[in-house]
């Protein structure tokens, strides 16, 4: 017989309260560690969570030859060896991460000609790579569909303004690699993501010597380090704006006060405003700065206790940033509108069918209309129930059952609850730290 899946039990519908420490992002981080790559120095990464997708991506690089060592809680030390072996590239986990595209840029700095599993990452729809292949062959890459992953070959010169198809993060931050690769000369980047990984692998080519204008517009010119960098760099990870939210969504719907610190909330102020005009209490503190020394932190007391939030009035979407609210954030507020009263209309154009994962919410007794790919409807129910349900393959939507979960009274049993391991560092020991009933089952 087979051995049962572990199951995550959530005995829900618990106060919580305490202090909540954030990491650096699972997205900056990411790219940063492909772009360590690009140097001969010994990085320091600072903040490095412990999640599914960077220990991965370690794996990635260390079948290349990059020595990558954790030298303690949420420090990483990378060191690439003077020629990767790009033979030896682990092909089974490269393609579980979106990101490793990125190494299409990173590669051609080693060799002219080469290939590449094609990326993984969350299953959202249809998640095209095609700006990302334009924006290459601008950059004087060729990326060609080839045996079922990519070839990339260094072709022709490379363009010194580049236009991106969509202003997405992962394909500004390969425009910005290859420019670095393939171009001595300045580069500007036109229709470029100015979202917070974006900045934050901005911030460590800068360390690396690059000269950067533009950082958080959506225009970035870009020029290579006159020399390469040897000796010691040491980065510090931005704090993860998308964790701080979880953390206060977790507040809203557990009913609880939770302090978060060292917050971004530079990019998740639009998602706050709507949590207080739902009537959520968030208190902040005066700003300061970051370890990056470029960024505001503030320390946020988010209170529920005793409040009833509404829901929201007209229709909530999402954007790129600074224009809406960030898609990864759509799911937790779709949570507490899952706990409010009245029903809250959500509009996810940017993704193919996230909104169709808002129907789980059905298993803890949320009504919710499915209007169609890319719409719903949710609800608020003030007499959650426990519930089962297999957690979806995408990791916001799976953190926001996670939410509804810890909001409702009873045992929640939730199945394939691995996938949140993608982007939150321990989670569970936190969950238990604030007062969160949570065990994972493995004889059920
Ligand atoms: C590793 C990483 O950093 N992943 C993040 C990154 O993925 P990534 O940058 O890979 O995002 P995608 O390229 O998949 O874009 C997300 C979706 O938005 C659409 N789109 C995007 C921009 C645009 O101007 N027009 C448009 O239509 C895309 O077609 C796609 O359907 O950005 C996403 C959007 O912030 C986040 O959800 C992911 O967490
Ligand atoms: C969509 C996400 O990740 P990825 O781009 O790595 O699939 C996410 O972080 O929510």
């Amino acid at each position: 017989m087979a051995p049962a899946s572990p199951i995550l039990e959530i005995n829900g519908g618990h106060q919580l309260l305490g202090k909540v420490k954030l990491t650096g992002s699972k997205n900056g981080t990411l790219a940063v560690l492909c772009a360590c790559t690009l140097t001969q120095a010994q990085v320091t990464l600072i903040g490095a969570p412990y999640i599914t997708d960077v220990i991965n991506l370690v794996i990635v690089l260390q079948s290349i030859g990059v020595s990558a060592v954790w030298k303690s809680e949420n420090v990483l030390q990378i060191q690439r060896p003077a020629i990767l072996n790009l033979a030896g590239l682990d092909v089974r986990k490269a393609s579980q991460t979106r990101a490793v595209i990125l190494l299409a840029a990173c590669f051609a700095y080693e060799k002219n000609d080469f290939s590449l599993p094609l990326p993984g990452g969350c299953r959202l729809g249809l998640r095209s790579i095609e700006p990302h292949v334009d924006a290459l062959q601008q950059l004087g890459l060729q990326v060609k569909f080839e045996d079922g992953g990519l070839r990339v070959r260094r072709c022709g010169r490379s363009a010194s303004t580049v236009t991106l198809m969509e202003s997405g993060d992962t394909v500004t931050e390969n425009a910005l690699l290859a420019a670095i690769v393939t171009h001595q000369g300045p580069v500007r980047i036109e229709n470029a993501s100015c979202n917070y990984m974006v900045q934050d692998l901005c911030l460590f080519l800068q360390s690396l010597g690059a000269t950067i204008g533009g950082v958080g517009t959506s225009s970035l010119t870009i020029t290579s380090p006159t020399s390469s960098t040897m000796g010691t760099v040491s980065h510090s990870l931005l704090e993860d704006p998308i964790e701080a939210f979880f953390f206060v969504a977790l507040a809203a719907v557990t009913k609880s006060t939770l302090q978060i610190n060292r917050v971004p909330t530079g990019f998740i102020s639009l998602e706050l405003r709507c949590l207080v005009k739902m009537g959520l209490s968030i208190e902040s503190s005066a700003s300061y700065l970051a370890a990056n020394d470029f960024h505001e932190l503030y320390d946020l007391k988010v209170s529920a206790v005793n409040l009833a939030l509404l829901a929201l009035d007209g229709k909530v979407h999402p954007n790129v940033f600074p224009y809406g609210v960030n898609v990864d954030n759509l799911p937790a507020l779709a949570s507490v509108a899952a706990t409010s009263h009245g029903t809250t209309r959500f509009h996810d154009w940017m993704y193919e069918s996230r909104v169709s994962c808002f129907s789980l919410f059905k298993n803890f007794g949320v009504h919710v209309d499915i209007t169609d790919a890319h719409r719903a409807q949710v609800t608020g129910c003030q007499k959650l129930r426990a519930g089962d349900c297999d957690l979806p393959s995408a990791l916001r939507p799976a953190s926001m059952i996670l939410l509804i979960a810890l909001a409702a009274p009873g045992v929640s049993r939730l199945q394939e609850f691995e996938v949140l391991y993608r982007g939150y560092d321990r989670l569970l020991p936190r969950l238990e730290q604030l007062g969160a009933k949570v065990s994972i089952n493995t004889t059920a």
